[in-house]
């Protein structure tokens, strides 16, 4: 069962005031993949995101996670699935008055963990995204940049088997864009699923990357 998908759509639409922001699209994404989402701006990258993760229920079609329905999924199922998954989207801001490690404790806390354990894993995860001393800072005092690599922090602190990364280097100038995507493909060689939406084309060092490029009515594959 390597090859068995991890994440899939099956003819998934969403319809937001009448309008499609993801029509009819199918792709499926195998564990230990790194794919990245291509597609115009309104194309239904962030969407397809939301759907993956449970934070948008289909108008129609299924969303598959390994092997369950999570489109019927109760609310209380779909906390769970959430906390297989880091989640970087576009919205996920850094609380301003908590420092970076206290930003970083937040999901271990929220999955029950004890304050010592979320304490622990929240630096242990600094450390594995390389600014394990920026814990005492306050957000608003870290470069784009560095933002970025505390959103992954945060992303990870519950070991996701699954990573959701929407527009991760968007704003990033070209060595923290780097970074930041070497930390991923990191993630990937360590057995993590990686999908992150991107407006443009992301070029991961050493690792291999499968590009699905959203167009309406469906997916098209494009292998890179
Ligand atoms: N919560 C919402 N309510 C209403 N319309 C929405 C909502 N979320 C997205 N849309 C609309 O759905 C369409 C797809 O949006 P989405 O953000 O998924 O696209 P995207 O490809 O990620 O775009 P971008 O590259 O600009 O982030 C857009 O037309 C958007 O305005």
């Amino acid at each position: 069962m390597a090859d068995a998908a991890l994440l899939e759509l099956r003819q998934a639409s969403v319809i937001f005031n009448g309008a499609a922001a993801v029509d009819r699209v199918s792709l499926s994404v195998r564990r230990g993949e790194f794919v990245v989402l291509r597609g115009a701006t309104g194309s239904g990258k962030s969407t397809v995101l939301k759907l993956l993760a449970g934070l948008v229920k289909p108008t129609s079609g299924e969303v598959i996670v390994a092997g369950d329905r999570v489109d019927s999924f109760s609310e209380m199922e779909r906390r769970w699935l959430r906390r297989s998954m880091g989640l970087m989207m576009q919205d996920g801001r850094l609380l301003e008055d908590r420092t970076v490690h206290e930003n970083v404790m937040l999901p271990a806390l929220a999955a029950e963990e004890s304050y010592a354990e979320a304490r622990r894993r929240a630096f242990l995860a600094l450390e594995k995204c390389g600014i394990g001393e920026l814990a005492p800072a306050l957000p608003g005092r870290l470069s784009a940049g560095e933002k970025q690599l505390a959103l992954l922090a945060r992303a990870v602190v519950n070991r996701p088997v699954v990573i959701l990364a929407d527009e991760p280097v968007a704003h990033l100038d070209e060595a923290n864009a780097q970074a930041l995507l070497a930390l991923l493909a990191a993630f990937v060689h360590a057995g993590v699923t990686v999908v992150a939406a991107s407006h443009e084309a992301l070029p991961v060092a050493g690792t291999s990357v499968r590009e699905i490029t959203l167009a309406t009515p469906g997916a098209v594959e494009v292998r890179s």
